[in-house]
């Protein structure tokens, strides 16, 4: 193995800032990066890491999930594990690792750069490593959504921390403010949705929160990866010197689970038979607030060749063709397909094939059982599935995600 340092990426960032639309657009504009992804998912499914595998990912890159926890608290053993698999497996330049919304960036921060401590010695995993050994930290990089930051300060008065701390409240991580306290490089994307005016007052807050920090501005995550990647940015007595990062280190890592910590929950919710494409266009537009985030797919008889996907961020939902079902290729297409990956064919329906309903939802005490009831109650029923199937018209259109509803 290659004695050299690797250096890490830690993304960090609230629930649907950006992070995943950033690390795929960094991971597509260098050619032959030669990097490792580790995506963290709050969701017992990893649909970020679906989405980062949708994307062409070069034989170079290889993406580690780590699921249904975050890796600031009960996923940190894991994390350890799997990057240090990683390093004794292969060589590669960058390891970038994407937290789940909700993770505390510094104990993910101290993970790299501190290696074990006390309460995580090598016997927790059974694994005689240290990733101080042969990862660096290298940048910290929390991306915020400026539109957010925009919606909530708008009113034109005085721009103040308790402001901050009221919108982290609501956002509802607590852990927005520290995000931002903690970086190297801040990056504020979703420009394009806030007036052009409007961006110097944005990055002036941001830049009061963490004068020490890059500000990069960005519109669907489009960064030089030359801003994240190798930077050289991250300063461990200067990162050790502020108030955070003190405070964790004398309170250990005792702490909740971060999910749990902010009321965060998720659930999935899984369906075999197609929705009925009125009423789940009428769930859509009337998601419960508490619901932070919903991410996934579905299918509806109209769309028979493309699965919808759904995304929610804030306010914004949006619809519409995602991918096509493995059942609408050519039978020799399928065949090989499961060559490739038996457990497709495991799970292949007889008469559907890979059309199926996956959705996560993330939210703040959200009411998982009335979620569920209001969605089973968009599943089509055996007398409508008698009848043409085709004959059901598709709201979401052909040209990809759009605005469903207000
Ligand atoms: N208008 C606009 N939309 C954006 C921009 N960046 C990302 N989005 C959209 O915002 C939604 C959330 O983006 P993601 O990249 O999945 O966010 P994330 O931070 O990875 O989300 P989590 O993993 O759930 O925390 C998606 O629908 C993106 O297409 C942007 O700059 N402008």
């Amino acid at each position: 193995m290659n004695a050299k340092d690797i250096p890490v990426t830690v993304l960090s960032g609230s629930l649907g800032a950006g992070k995943t639309t950033l690390l795929n657009n960094v991971l597509n504009t260098e050619e032959n990066l030669d990097a490792a992804v580790v995506v963290n998912d709050m969701g017992e499914v990893n649909i970020d890491a679906e989405l980062v595998e949708e994307t062409e990912t070069t034989d170079d890159e290889e993406i580690i999930e780590l699921s249904n926890g975050c890796i600031c608290c009960r996923l940190r053993g894991d994390l350890l594990d799997e990057v240090g698999r990683l390093a004794e497996e292969r060589d590669f330049e960058y390891l970038l690792v994407e937290s789940s919304g909700i993770s505390e960036p510094i104990p993910v921060a101290q993970t790299f750069a501190l290696g074990y401590d006390a309460d995580f010695t090598p016997e927790d995993t059974g694994r005689d490593f240290d990733p101080s050994e042969f990862y660096e930290l290298d940048t910290t990089v929390t991306v915020v959504n400026a539109h957010s930051v925009y919606e909530n300060f708008s009113s034109g008065a005085a721009l103040t921390d308790e402001d901050v701390e009221a919108e982290s409240d609501r956002m509802p991580e607590g852990v927005v403010m520290d995000q931002i306290e903690f970086c190297d490089v801040l990056v504020m994307n979703k420009c394009d949705l806030v007036p052009e005016e409007e961006l110097d007052e944005i990055e002036d807050v941001l830049r009061t929160l963490q004068p020490r920090a890059k500000i990069v501005r960005s519109e669907h995550g489009g960064v030089d990866p030359g801003e994240i990647l190798d930077t050289g940015r991250f300063d461990f007595e200067e990162a050790q010197s502020s108030a955070g990062w003190m405070h964790e280190l004398e309170e250990g890592h005792h702490h909740e689970d971060a999910a749990e910590e902010h009321g965060v929950t998720s659930f999935v919710y899984r369906e075999r038979r197609p929705f009925h494409p009125g009423r789940i266009e009428e769930f859509l537009s009337d998601i419960p607030e508490n619901v932070i985030r919903a991410k996934g797919y579905f299918w509806i008889p109209s769309a028979d060749a493309v699965a919808m996907g759904i995304d929610k961020a804030g306010t914004s939902v949006r619809a519409g063709p995602n991918s096509r079902w493995l059942a609408s290729l050519p039978q020799r297409e399928i065949e090989k397909y499961f060559e490739k990956y038996p457990e497709v064919e495991d799970e292949w329906h007889p008469e559907w094939g890979d059309r199926n309903t996956k959705l996560v939802f993330i939210g703040r005490e959200i009411d998982a059982a009335s979620i569920e009831e209001e969605l089973d109650a968009c599943v089509m029923t055996d007398e409508e599935l008698e009848r043409d199937l085709d004959s059901y018209r598709n709201p979401f259109g052909s040209d990809g995600q759009t605005e469903v509803g207000n």
